[in-house]
């Protein structure tokens, strides 16, 4: 299903489809949307985000990183943009970069049986832009710990470019911390 709204979000962002065809479609999201609704669950029970098993953890907020080779200290594998994260002139937008980098560094940061730590910063350099639709390298790793702070680096490379990198500070969580 997340599959398909992938898919979806791409479509309709690179897609002008006549009026009598786009009150249709309104029509039957709303019809799912109505449909959905009568499944809420609570936060603990949805299936979105808690599947590490499924592509993107089964969500679809964040481009699907895929995960070729990792250990406790580093992950590498590739991300792509697709046309739903355009910024503009084909490139990705600056604000769906730091989605990933949140992602795989956040990932990376919680491996390991370490316990849960959240993002503290988030620092990001656009090197050169990141192009929609090709299979980017992408890569994480440990840079050093401090007592309950984690230093993380980033680095997204289509093919020798590199398009960006990232530090991140992530905080391990005290018990009963939210
Ligand atoms: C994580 C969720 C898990 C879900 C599980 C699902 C299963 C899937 C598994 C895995 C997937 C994960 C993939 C996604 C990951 C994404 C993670 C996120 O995006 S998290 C959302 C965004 N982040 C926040 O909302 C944090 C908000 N901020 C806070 O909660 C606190 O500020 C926190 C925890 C970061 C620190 O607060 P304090 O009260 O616990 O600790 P203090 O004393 O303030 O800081 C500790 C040390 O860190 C430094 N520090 C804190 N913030 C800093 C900053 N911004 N810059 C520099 N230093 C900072 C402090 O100076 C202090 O350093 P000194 O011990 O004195 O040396």
């Amino acid at each position: 299903m997340i599959e398909s709204l992938r898919l979806l979000h791409d479509r309709i962002t690179g897609a002008a489809p006549p009026p009598e065809l786009l009150k249709e479609m309104t029509r039957a999201f709303e019809d799912l949307a109505v449909e959905l609704g009568l499944y809420a669950v609570s936060e603990r029970e949805q299936i979105t985000g808690h599947r590490i098993d499924l592509p993107g953890r089964g969500q679809a907020l964040v481009p699907v990183f895929t995960v070729d080779e990792s250990d406790d200290e580093h992950v590498r594998g590739s991300v792509r943009f697709g046309r739903y994260y355009l910024g503009g002139n084909g490139a990705a937008h600056g604000g769906a970069i730091p989605l990933v980098f949140d992602e795989m560094l956040g990932r990376l940061a919680n491996a390991g049986g370490r316990p849960i730590s959240r993002t503290a910063y988030l620092r990001v350099d656009y090197r050169s832009i990141t192009p929609l639709d090709r299979d980017l390298r992408a890569e994480a790793w440990f840079d050093r710990e401090e007592g309950r702070k984690r230093f993380l680096r980033g680095a997204i490379f289509d093919g020798e470019t590199r398009c960006a990198e990232a530090e991140g500070l992530f905080v391990a969580l005290n018990p009963g911390q939210p």
